[in-house]
Parts: structure tokens; C-alpha cells; sequence
């Protein structure tokens, strides 16, 4: 299987893309002339510019308005047609794709087209060229590639075929199963292209939304199935316009498409087993059961503080490391991880960016599987030199410099905690039993690189974007969760540096866990004991129980006792939801206490406005700089 990607697809000049494009692991690129005409150097030299990276040109793109035109406009066209054969063969590539014309004077007419094909194939087989024709969603007369086929098929020449993008399908809403009737030694290239689902024009949509299979809504799966059901055999490209790409960091946009890519193809071999593909094999996406741990990089004082509002919380010191200054807190099966030593990777997350969390552990069905997968993904392996009696834990690289390491039962790595730790008990704690969730807070164009690194490695659906209003600006928030919910994360994705999220996000140099909220089953008993403690939670306003008492049916002395307790609420059509947050430490993580009661899915998204609000104020009143 060939891999390819447009050159549109990603930022940078020409060289910075190739390099990228290279060191991701493509075969191949899709020149697009843009690129080409902007690039000072002739066509040998891109050709060798390629070659040199060890790419080859699967594609020189596009060629437009060809079709249907009236002299002299056709004989021009023809004309332009042998210039650009003359480039492609310099370049060194021999397939060329034409979109459906857009030219106001072009006639129409399924036989005219075909007979400009038919003599266009003449010229080209003199050149050893093919040409692929494809239907643009917006093509004066050829729109669909049911009429683009019909145009191949009658122009009934060797050196002319079909080119399938699956934005121009998928976006008109056309059945890809269509496809399937199509002979696979017509189709001549493969574009592939996901997109939001948004109502708006489709040339639009098509220039400025695109994204990664899998980072849409759109089919792109059972659109690959249909082409490779119907023989393909050629290379398989990603085509992006996105405007956030083509500002973004060009590395990680070619590793989430090769990562996009591979995901796709592997979906399509276990959805479909007949079908031939030479991709090497790799494990499905792995199960997760829930958070394992949550490992904090601090030192000093910030480490202190913490380790007094984990007492607040019920958390008991149950072990210290063998062989690091590192300690397990714990109750229930929730345990945080306190490691204060200053080298390997805690000591670089903590010199970087202060008390952050550098490490997420975990629970997987099977470890080895997900460092398998991951690599197949390209998905870096994290390693650390292993000191005495430590286990070997697989652990990867995520996004932004983050840790995640894996933990399963049946390889003997759930042992850790006695092994490493010594610890023997778990501490009776306040009642929480687990870790909830965790939100990750990032900047708005990194949302769907973590969004893709989740849901291709793991067996974990996303949930559409909502929006949440801080006072100084918009956060999106998407959640990403295993089937069931034993993992569960929220993304946050901020845009400006006015938000709770952007603040956090710039005074932490780009960490990504903001806050860990964690589960009890009794709130108010968990709350008292934690009181008693000297938990102190986020005073929220009466304002709030007012609105409360006026939305919900609540009972004015369970009222007056959340308000007690600043618990905030919210309830679905399958149950109520309590949840509470700790005052923020170390520069703006903090914790949640939450209650989910029969089977209340949700994360209390209508009252995030309002927990904003009530940390920045408290923020004002501490006299932190900023808003
Ligand atoms: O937006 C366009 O014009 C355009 C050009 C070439 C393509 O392959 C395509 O899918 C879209
Ligand atoms: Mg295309």
C-alpha cells in the first residue's frame, strides 16, 4: 500500500514540507502546480528535490476546465494540456488529475466530454501520460462521480480514468457504495478528505474544512471500503484544504494524516477481511478500563501544597519508590503520583513548565497491544532507563511532551504499586473511589490531533464540540470516552490567551492536564469528611441556587445544603449530577469532586460558565496578575 499526501495539505515552504512528508513515512506526494509555481527552481530540480527525500510524485494536480468548451476555447485547452505534460515529464510523474469544468462557457454533455477524453488519451499515450478525471461537488455540469464515470467509460481510452476524492462523494451525500460498481483498473487515484459536518456552501466547505479521516463526520470508512472492494490497487493521498493546517506546525499535521491513514486502512481490513491489503498487521484499538494514576512533576514548596490538599482529599501517602523521590497517594482505586526527582522526564516536564502533571497511567486490556498499535501508528514508544527491581512498564509518547504509560492485570504490571511502591493497603480514605475523568486543556488547533491520537489508538468515540463561555472569550470542549465510560476525558481547547484556559495554557508553557476530577458515590459524606479536613471548595454565588431552585425540582433543605457545600448540579433524563471543585494550586490545576447518580453521562457542561467565573474571581481576589 503507497501512502501519499497533497503538498496543499500542509504549512511551509516547499523543502519544509518534503522534509516533513519524508520523515513521517509517506511513499509519496500529489504536487499541487500552487506549490510549484511559488517554488523558485525549475521542474528537474523539484523532481530531484523529491527524489532526494526518497518521495516520488504520485500526482501533478489540478488541471482545470478542460472539458466541454467551444472552439477556440477547446484548442486552447488541448494546447495548455501538452505544456503541462511537457512539465509533468520533467517533474518526473506520469498521472495528472483534471477536475469537472467550471468554465462558464462550457457546454455540457456527457458524449462531448467524452470524445475530448478520447482525443485527450491519444495525446497523452504519446506522452506516456494518464490523466484522471474527477468530479469537483461544485462542477458546472459534472458534479457526481456516477457522470464522471460515465465520461471514462465512453471516452474508452487506456490513458484516461477516474479519480475518487471522498470529500466530492461523501460531501453531496452520494452513496459510496456506488463505487463498487466501478472496475478497479479504472480508477486511476485515490483522494481522501473527512470534514466537519456544517451546513455551507460545498466549494466552501471543501477549501477551508477539511480534515483527517476520522477527525470529521463524514463516511470516509465505507467510502474506502466500496474503492478497495472494487479492486484499487493504486496509491492512497490525503488532499486537505484546511486553514488551520496550512497555519499549523507541518510536522504534526503530516504525522496525524500518516496516523489518520493507517488507522483508516486498517479499519477497512477488519470491516471488510476479503479485501487485499499489504499493510503490515497490527493489533485493534485497545480497550481502556479507567485512569490507573495521575502522575504530578513538582518539587519544593509546590509539592508540599500538594501533598496537603491531596490529605484534604482523603489521600494517604501509601509508598514511596524504591528507588526515587516519588510517592503514591491513594483511596479507593484512585492514586496520584508525587514524584519530585530532578532528572528523566519529571524533571524536564517540572524545569519546563513548573507542578505539572508529566504522566497518565492507564488501565488497558492488553499493554503490549497499545505500544504495538501506537508504533504502527508512528506513534512514538517512551522509555526510561530501569533501575533495580523496577518493572518494565510500555509506555508512548502523547502530544505536547506528554507521558502515558499502560497498565494491565494480566502481564503482572498492576503489581507495580507493591513492587515499586511497597505499598500494602489501600487507605480508607474520605469515599472517593476513582478517577473520573480528566480535562486536558490545549490550544483550539491542537484539538483534533488529540482528538485523532485517542480515537485511532484506543476503543474510544468522540462526542460532538460544545461550546463554553468564559467571561473573556469562547473554550470548545469535546469529550473523548470508551464505550460505557471508563475512560473519560474532556478536551478544552482555548483560543485566546484572555481564557481560564489560555491563561493556563501560557503560564505552563503548553501543559495539558488542567484538573482531575474524581468520583464518590455519597457527595455530602465525602464533602463532610473532607470539610473536616480543611478541604475548602470553590465558593460559587447565591445567584446560582437561585437559578437552581428555579430550573429543578429540588428540596429547599438539600438546596441549602449543596449551597453549603458549593456543589453545583445538573441533571439528565437518567439521573442527577453533583460535582464540586478544589481552590486552583501551582498555577491553575486543580481537582473536582464529582457524583454521578444512575447512570448520568454528562460533566455538568451548563455549569462550566459559572465555575469560570467563580476561579477568576477568586483569582482577582488573590490579587493574581491578569483576569
Ligand atoms: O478546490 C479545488 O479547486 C480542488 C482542486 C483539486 C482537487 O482535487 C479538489 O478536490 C479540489
Ligand atoms: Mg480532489
Amino acid at each position: 500500500m503507497k501512502t501519499s499526501i497533497a503538498t496543499v495539505s500542509i504549512s511551509g515552504t516547499l523543502s519544509d514540507k518534503l522534509e516533513a512528508i519524508a520523515a513521517t513515512g509517506y511513499d509519496g506526494i500529489e504536487i499541487f502546480e500552487q506549490d510549484f509555481i511559488a517554488f523558485d527552481g525549475s521542474p528537474r530540480d523539484v523532481g530531484r528535490m523529491v527524489r532526494d527525500h526518497g518521495l516520488e510524485i504520485t500526482l501533478f494536480q489540478p488541471f482545470r476546465d478542460f472539458e466541454g468548451l467551444p472552439e477556440p476555447y477547446r484548442s486552447k485547452a488541448f494546447d495548455r494540456a501538452e505544456r503541462k505534460f511537457d512539465l509533468m515529464g520533467e517533474l518526473g510523474t506520469d498521472l495528472v488529475l483534471y477536475c469537472s469544468s467550471c468554465h462558464p462557457k462550457a457546454l455540457g454533455g456527457i458524449d462531448r466530454a467524452a470524445d475530448d477524453f478520447a482525443e485527450l488519451g491519444e495525446r497523452a499515450a504519446a506522452r506516456g501520460m494518464r490523466v484522471g478525471y474527477e468530479a469537483l461537488a461544485w462542477g458546472k455540469h459534472v458534479n457526481d462521480h456516477r457522470d464522471a464515470w460515465e465520461i471514462v467509460r465512453r471516452a474508452d481510452h487506456p490513458n484516461i480514468g477516474l479519480i475518487l476524492d471522498s470529500f466530492h462523494t461523501l460531501g453531496r451525500g452520494i452513496d459510496p457504495e456506488t463505487i463498487r460498481r466501478i472496475p478497479g483498473d479504472k480508477i486511476f487515484f485515490i483522494q481522501l478528505a473527512d470534514a466537519p459536518k456544517i451546513d455551507m456552501d460545498l466549494l466552501y466547505w471543501s477549501r477551508h474544512f477539511r480534515n483527517m479521516p476520522g477527525e470529521g463526520d463524514l463516511s470516509v470508512q465505507a467510502f474506502m471500503q466500496a474503492v478497495m472492494a472494487a479492486g484499487y490497487a493504486g496509491p492512497i493521498s490525503l488532499e486537505i484544504f484546511n486553514d488551520q493546517f496550512r497555519g499549523g506546525s507541518t510536522r504534526q499535521v503530516a504525522r496525524d494524516g500518516y496516523r489518520s491513514l493507517i488507522a483508516l486502512m486498517d479499519d477497512v481490513r477488519r470491516a471488510e477481511p476479503e479485501i487485499k491489503l499489504d499493510l503490515p498487521k497490527m493489533p485493534a484499538r485497545v480497550g481502556v478500563d479507567g485512569v490507573s494514576f495521575v502522575e504530578f512533576a513538582t518539587r519544593g514548596a509546590e509539592a508540599r501544597s500538594l501533598e496537603d490538599l491531596l490529605r484534604t482529599m482523603g489521600f494517604e501517602r501509601s509508598g514511596r519508590h524504591r528507588n526515587k523521590a516519588v510517592t503514591l497517594w491513594q483511596q479507593g482505586d484512585a492514586r496520584i503520583v508525587v514524584n519530585e526527582e530532578t532528572e528523566g522526564h519529571a524533571g524536564t516536564a517540572f524545569n519546563a513548565r513548573g507542578t505539572t502533571v508529566c504522566d497518565i497511567g492507564l488501565a488497558v486490556e492488553n499493554a503490549q497491544a497499545v505500544t504495538e498499535r501506537a508504533a504502527a501508528l508512528g506513534t512514538g514508544l517512551f522509555s526510561q532507563p530501569i533501575g533495580p527491581g523496577e518493572l518494565d512498564i510500555p509506555a508512548i509518547r502523547g502530544l505536547s511532551g506528554s507521558v502515558l504509560h499502560f497498565i494491565d492485570e494480566t502481564s503482572g504490571l498492576g503489581d507495580v504499586w507493591e513492587v515499586e511502591f511497597g505499598a500494602e493497603r489501600v487507605p480508607a480514605g474520605a469515599g472517593i473511589t476513582r478517577i473520573d475523568h480528566l480535562a486536558q486543556t490545549m490550544s483550539y488547533e491542537d484539538m483534533l490531533s488529540w482528538t485523532l491520537f485517542y480515537t485511532a489508538l484506543f476503543d474510544m468515540q468522540k462526542s460532538p464540540m460544545v461550546d463554553v463561555f468564559d467571561p473573556d472569550g469562547l473554550v470548545r470542549s469535546q469529550v473523548v470516552e470508551s464505550p460505557g465510560g471508563a475512560l473519560r476525558l474532556t478536551l478544552n481547547g482555548a483560543d485566546s490567551h484572555r481564557t481560564l484556559a489560555g491563561r493556563f495554557l501560557s503560564e505552563t508553557f503548553g501543559a495539558s492536564v488542567q484538573h482531575v476530577a474524581l468520583a464518590t458515590d455519597d457527595i455530602f459524606a465525602t464533602l463532610d469528611r473532607l470539610v473536616e479536613r480543611g478541604f475548602e471548595s470553590l465558593p460559587m454565588p447565591q445567584n446560582y441556587y437561585d437559578d437552581l431552585a428555579a430550573r429543578f425540582d429540588i428540596a429547599p433543605d438539600l438546596l441549602e445544603r449543596m449551597q453549603s457545600l458549593n456543589l453545583l448540579y445538573d441533571q439528565d433524563d437518567r439521573g442527577a449530577f453533583f460535582q464540586t471543585y478544589s481552590r486552583a494550586f501551582a498555577g491553575g490545576l486543580f481537582f473536582e469532586i464529582l457524583q454521578r447518580e444512575a447512570g448520568y453521562t454528562g460533566f455538568g457542561a451548563p455549569n462550566a460558565p459559572f465555575r469560570i467565573a467563580a476561579q477568576k474571581r477568586l483569582r482577582r481576589a488573590k490579587g493574581v496578575p491578569g483576569r
